[in-house]
């Protein structure tokens, strides 16, 4: 079975299928299926990682920029009123050299982040279960901190865990709280990490400065709120939508799917026995 990371495979479908050998996911997340179900069965659940690294990282860092700069809000006004010509104070954004990026979640598409802005001249500091070895911060100029102080120091807030049982609501109320009023903060990772309403509410109440979110806790529905406010970037989860990312997906669900078939091991087994 080859599933997109958008449909839900839970017990239910992977019993409709008695003789199902493999549920090859196509995507890095793989929050949509019931892997432990799967293991439980002995059928291979395997994802596409790596692959949408640089894609999500690049999309990210585009949420980043245009939010900074106003860019799509400046977009959006172009294409409605238009503007009377430059003015000094006009439009006026915020520059990203020396403000501090926290990135929840260090792992591939983090680093990749990470690297990115560390070349717009940002701080960089972090938080995840695992510090980075000095080498790989030194090349990052990460520095590894609490959740506590990354969410109240960082000026830029991304998010990149994945969605598990634990990660979930991880970013609620109380942690909206702890940001700077100033703070922008980005979701391309997975909706469910965040409590919408919370962040909806951290926004109407000017408690951060603003959001991007390519992902969405009920998605592909969005709140209207959003939609209302002007400092707020909304895209369709086209965090790993290259051409680039999604082929090298496609080559590894199609190899996975001809090793099976084959009775070879595929990659990428997500829920091998513990
Ligand atoms: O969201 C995209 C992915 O998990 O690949």
């Amino acid at each position: 079975m080859i599933t997109p990371l958008s449909t839900p495979v839970d017990a239910e479908v992977i019993d409709a299928a008695p003789n199902l050998k493999l549920i090859a996911n196509y995507g890095a997340g793989f929050n949509n299926i019931d892997t432990e179900y799967a293991r439980k069965k002995g059928i291979p659940v395997t994802n596409t990682p790596k692959v949408s690294t640089v894609s999500t990282a690049e999309v990210t860092c585009g949420l980043i920029i245009s939010l900074a700069h106003r860019i799509v809000e400046g977009d959006q006004l172009m294409r409605s009123t238009g503007f009377n010509g430059w003015a000094p104070l006009f439009f006026l954004g915020t520059e990203l050299k020396d403000k501090t990026l926290g990135i929840i979640g260090m792992g591939q598409i983090g680093q990749a982040v990470a690297k990115r802005m560390h070349a717009f001249d940002m701080n960089i500091i972090y938080t995840q279960r695992h510090q980075l070895d000095p080498e790989t911060e030194n090349k990052l100029g990460a520095k590894f901190v609490s959740q506590e102080e990354l969410l109240k120091n960082a000026d830029v807030i991304s998010l990149h865990r994945p969605a598990t049982p634990d990660s979930v609501h991880m970013i609620d109320t109380e942690q909206f709280k702890k940001m700077k009023s100033s703070a922008m903060f980005i979701n391309a990772a997975r909706g469910p990490l965040i409590n919408e309403a919370a962040l909806l509410q951290a926004l109407k109440g000017q408690e951060i400065a603003g959001a991007a979110l390519d992902v969405y806790e009920h998605e592909p529905e969005v709140d209207n709120g959003f939609k209302e406010l002007k400092n707020v970037v909304l895209t369709p989860h086209i965090g790993n939508a290259t051409t680039e990312a999604r082929n090298a997906m496609a080559e590894i669900v199609a190899t996975n799917t001809v090793k099976v078939s084959e009775n070879q091991e595929p990659n990428y087994i997500v829920n091998a026995d513990k």
